[in-house]
């Protein structure tokens, strides 16, 4: 065992640039971190993410990034071969199973097959059943909800079932069961369906509504054992924080921790690093995502990465030198590109741990995500399903 304890935190959505294929998705030209930097016009502060080589890892210096000189640790990026580029398709293949089969996507809403049986065991009428933004659609149609308990129903470019309801008009517990039973629905063969997902929200009318935390994500069993199920048979601890449980359907994982936001997931992250473990903890922090790439806020999108960074320090301050700490992300969603979905695009790779060997050197451009667990699976000397190429040697203290 080279770590005893592996940290890796997932930025959701916060893509590093234009990927090979990026131009068979329509997301030629998208680049997440590029744009938000450029948006900021040289004042986006991100020291902590510089000093790991945020800026080193992109195609051309970002815009009040300065490039180190020299990096902290190791920096690259990955490149994903899933077919999708959706959450669950990025963390799996981070975890050895690239989802190589597109899922099932519903451009004109979902079938009547689909729908009607939602309608009858729910007792509710379905109403959208189309691609909307999330928001919008509690805007367009929460206010209706209210007055008569109809479920919303709606979807996006990504192979996802979406269901907002208003927690005092439908509680959130009868949403659940709703998902669950719509889960049961979109296993294949005919449809497969990544995600359904719990989008509940409160608030007196149309221009107050929010969503609530009490997201939750039906995502499918994975399809074959991950890179978190062989460490939990080995015997490690496996810790998931934010939606990692979720994506993952529990599988492989020995504790797991729910996030209300950003900054909470890093409070688990900083309590989690305060306890004594051996195996490896995978954060995802869906802020970036959820709250301002789907929106277009790059405004937002940058004010959250401030604020990640700020709690990034304490996080390397707080390193023991047998940790490794791993950042990367899941797709792309650039608040500043045209439609509100994800973007294809390659995420940073930042490695560090106060005592590697090697620093301030480039990993290159990773051919698949699947590197990420290849390299952790390596460092627990633990066998996996040979996905992925480790790059510990390279990081080994
Ligand atoms: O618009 P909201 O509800 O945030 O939904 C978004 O969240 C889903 C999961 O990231 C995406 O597929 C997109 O539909
Ligand atoms: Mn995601
Ligand atoms: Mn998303």
């Amino acid at each position: 065992m080279t770590y005893k304890r592996v940290f890796a935190i997932v930025l959701d959505s916060v893509g590093a640039g234009e990927a090979p294929d990026s131009k068979a998705f329509g997301d030629d030209g998208a680049d997440t971190l590029g744009h938000v930097g450029h948006f900021y016009e040289g004042k986006l502060a991100l020291p902590n993410l510089a000093s790991l080589g945020l800026s080193n890892l992109h195609a051309t210096p970002i815009e009040g990034i300065p490039v180190a000189e020299p990096a902290k640790g190791a920096f690259g990026r990955m490149q994903e071969i899933s077919a999708g580029k959706d959450s669950m398709d990025g963390h799996w293949e981070m975890m050895g199973l690239p989802v190589k089969q597109p899922l099932s996507t519903f451009p004109n809403g979902f079938p009547d097959s689909i729908i009607d049986k939602i309608a009858e065991f729910s007792g509710r009428k379905v109403i959208v059943n189309k691609p909307y933004s999330g928001t919008e659609v509690i805007k367009d149609y929460g206010e209706r909800q209210m007055k008569t308990g109809e479920l919303i129903v709606y979807t996006s470019g990504d192979s996802v079932l979406q269901i907002a309801a208003h927690e005092d008009v439908i509680p959130v517990k009868e949403l659940y069961r709703i998902c669950e039973y719509a889960r049961t629905l979109v296993n294949g063969p005919e449809y497969t369906v990544g995600r359904i997902i719990a989008r509940p929200y409160v608030g007196p009318d149309k221009d107050h509504f929010v969503r609530t935390a009490n997201r939750r994500d039906f995502s499918l069993e994975p399809t074959g054992k991950t890179d978190l199920d062989f460490l939990k048979e080995a015997g490690f601890d496996v810790i998931g924080i934010g939606k990692i449980n979720d994506i993952f359907s529990g599988h492989g994982i020995t504790k797991g921790y729910h996030n209300e936001s950003n900054m909470d997931g890093m409070d688990h992250v900083d309590e989690v690093m305060k306890s004594d473990f051996t195996g490896f903890c995978f954060t995802n922090l869906v802020d970036f995502d959820a709250k301002y790439g789907h929106r277009r806020n790059p405004e937002g999108f940058g004010k959250a990465l401030m604020d990640f960074d700020k709690r990034l320090g304490g996080v390397i301050a707080n390193l023991k030198d047998d940790d490794l700490l791993l950042i990367t992300a899941d797709h792309g969603n650039d608040p500043c590109f045209r439609g509100t979905d994800h973007t294809r695009e390659l995420v940073p790779l930042m490695a560090y741990s106060p005592t590697m060997k090697q620093t301030n050197f480039s990993l290159g451009q990773r051919a698949t995500y699947a590197d990420l667990g290849a390299t952790i699976l390596d460092n627990f000397n633990v066998e996996g399903n040979g996905v992925g190429t480790s790059f510990l040697t390279e990081i080994a203290n």
